[in-house]
């Protein structure tokens, strides 16, 4: 077997996971509140020494989630400059002015009904123009901060056009946008109530039913032609067979899965010491980038880059 030789097998080795590849997550906290929910969130003050050891295991990215300590029926704190989201992408990049910056682009870390999107009345309809106006106004604000790409996640038709458009009046035409593509799912418990984002009317209308793959491909041709510029990916393991048919339907666009929280409790499971160890979503990782991945967000990305500079 003559291919089974170490050094033939290691001369033969692809590129496999790197850690600029990897994209970590930050779940924002305020100095004064208390964690809450299963999920590791980081402060303001804390950012400048966990974007410096990110850098140094070669880490390219973040993206951000925040939410509004206050929040009412219409996400009104959603898009202040003093919000936490604001002052998170700030931190950032003055800590690293080279890093991408991600943001989350949605409202229901700022909505008292933990819902994505604002109703007319209490229980009643959408409102789907005011809605996409709360989203747009946020991508706009999350630019203005230096955010190198938003993400619009409430999935509402229309809400990509209106931040695509919202970016371009107020002379961010080069701000990305990379709108989630969600399929509904049990692994998202740990990161909503981490974030205090719990859908009051108990599900997210909009997320895709995994027993309609069609209709996963089909909205994320939808936000392509909205202006989406990549597309995200969730959950990550059960959205593999989404990416390889994007993929083939839209080569040139960065397809990015995002391994949820969810994922992160179950498969990097916490050792004696405390540490998690992110050998299995490596495994994962490596197959998603096989299957044409342009890139991994993880709440494991720095233990993971660490491991792989390390072996
Ligand atoms: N608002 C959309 C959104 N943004 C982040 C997550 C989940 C991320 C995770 O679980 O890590 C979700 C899904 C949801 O709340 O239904
Ligand atoms: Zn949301």
């Amino acid at each position: 077997m003559p291919l089974h030789r170490s050094s033939v097998r290691r001369y033969l080795e692809g590129p496999g996971l790197r850690p600029s590849s990897l994209t970590a997550v930050f779940l924002m906290r305020e100095e004064d509140s208390e964690g809450v929910g299963p999920m590791p969130t980081v402060t303001v003050r804390e950012i400048p020494q966990r974007i410096r050891e990110l850098e140094g295991a070669g880490i390219r990215s973040v993206k951000v989630f925040a939410g509004s300590r206050l929040r009412d029926s219409n996400a009104s704190q959603g898009a202040a400059p003093t919000g936490l989201m604001m002052r998170a992408i700030r931190a950032v990049k003055g800590t690293a002015a080279a890093m991408a910056v991600m943001t989350e682009t949605c409202l229901c870390s700022h909505t008292d009904s933990g819902e994505c999107f604002v109703r007319r009345t209490p229980g009643g309809d959408i409102d789907m123009r005011v809605s996409c106006e709360a989203i747009a106004e946020q991508a706009v604000a999350q630019a203005v901060e230096g955010a190198d790409i938003v993400g619009p996640a409430a999935m509402l038709p229309g809400s990509v056009r209106a931040v695509r458009q919202a970016l371009d009046e107020s002379g961010h035409s080069d701000v990305a946008i990379m709108p989630h593509v969600i399929f509904a799912s049990s692994l998202y418990a740990g990161y909503r109530a981490t974030m205090r984002a719990v859908p009051a009317s108990g599900s997210r209308p909009f997320q895709i039913s995994p027993v309609r793959p069609e209709q996963a491909v089909s909205t994320g041709l939808d936000y392509l032609r909205e202006g989406a510029d990549m597309l995200l990916l969730e959950p990550a393991l059960a959205s593999v067979d989404t990416l390889v048919r994007l993929k083939a339907v839209a080569p040139s666009v960065p397809l990015v899965p995002f391994s949820v929280s969810g994922e992160y409790l179950r498969l990097a499971v916490a050792g004696e010491d405390g540490k998690r160890d992110t050998g299995v979503l490596g495994e994962a990782y490596t197959m998603m980038a096989r299957s044409g991945a342009d890139g991994i967000i993880t709440y494991g990305a720095l233990d993971l880059a660490r491991s792989l500079t390390a072996g």
